[in-house]
């Protein structure tokens, strides 16, 4: 099967803290409507801070500070592997504006499971609260 390699920003209000991460709706394609984080495939060349810098000023036209890494979430879809790296992040320059999704939420660690997550999701959404206040 077809491995795809993507990368995903947690973005948190306060990278020390973590009281709050950033979740979009998908606008378009396949999985739309789905809530995810927003990201995407890593082009040739590219490390995967390159990759997540470029994706989130494509998608949100915002700068972000790249924190550590938080977990790899490897996920067997129908027609294709995903290899996803996930990494804390905080906002640097810009308002997170939504260039491609169709929504965004602010969530708490006790609002994570009020979204629909893309599948991939479900057990990084796991990890992710043990880490929040
Ligand atoms: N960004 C992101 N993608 C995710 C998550 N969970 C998940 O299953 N995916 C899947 C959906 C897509 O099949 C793939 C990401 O590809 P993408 O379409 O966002 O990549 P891209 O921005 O480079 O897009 P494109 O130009 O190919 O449309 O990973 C997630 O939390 N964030």
């Amino acid at each position: 099967m077809k491995t795809i390699k993507v990368v995903a920003a947690i973005i948190c209000d306060n990278m020390k803290e973590k009281n709050k991460i950033f979740a979009t709706a998908r606008g378009y394609g396949e999985f739309k409507g789905g809530w995810e984080f927003p990201g995407g495939k890593v082009e040739a060349g590219e490390t995967p801070q390159q990759a997540l810098a470029r994706e989130i000023m494509e998608e949100l036209d915002t700068e972000i500070k790249i924190g550590e890494w938080v977990d790899t979430i490897e996920y067997d879809y129908p027609s294709f592997h995903l290899s996803m790296d996930c990494f804390w992040a905080e906002v640097t320059k810009g308002h997170l504006e939504l260039k491609e999704a169709e929504a965004a939420k602010w969530l708490t660690k006790d609002q994570l499971d009020s979204v629909a997550w893309l599948p991939a999701d479900i057990s990084l959404i796991n990890t992710i609260g043990k880490y929040m206040k």
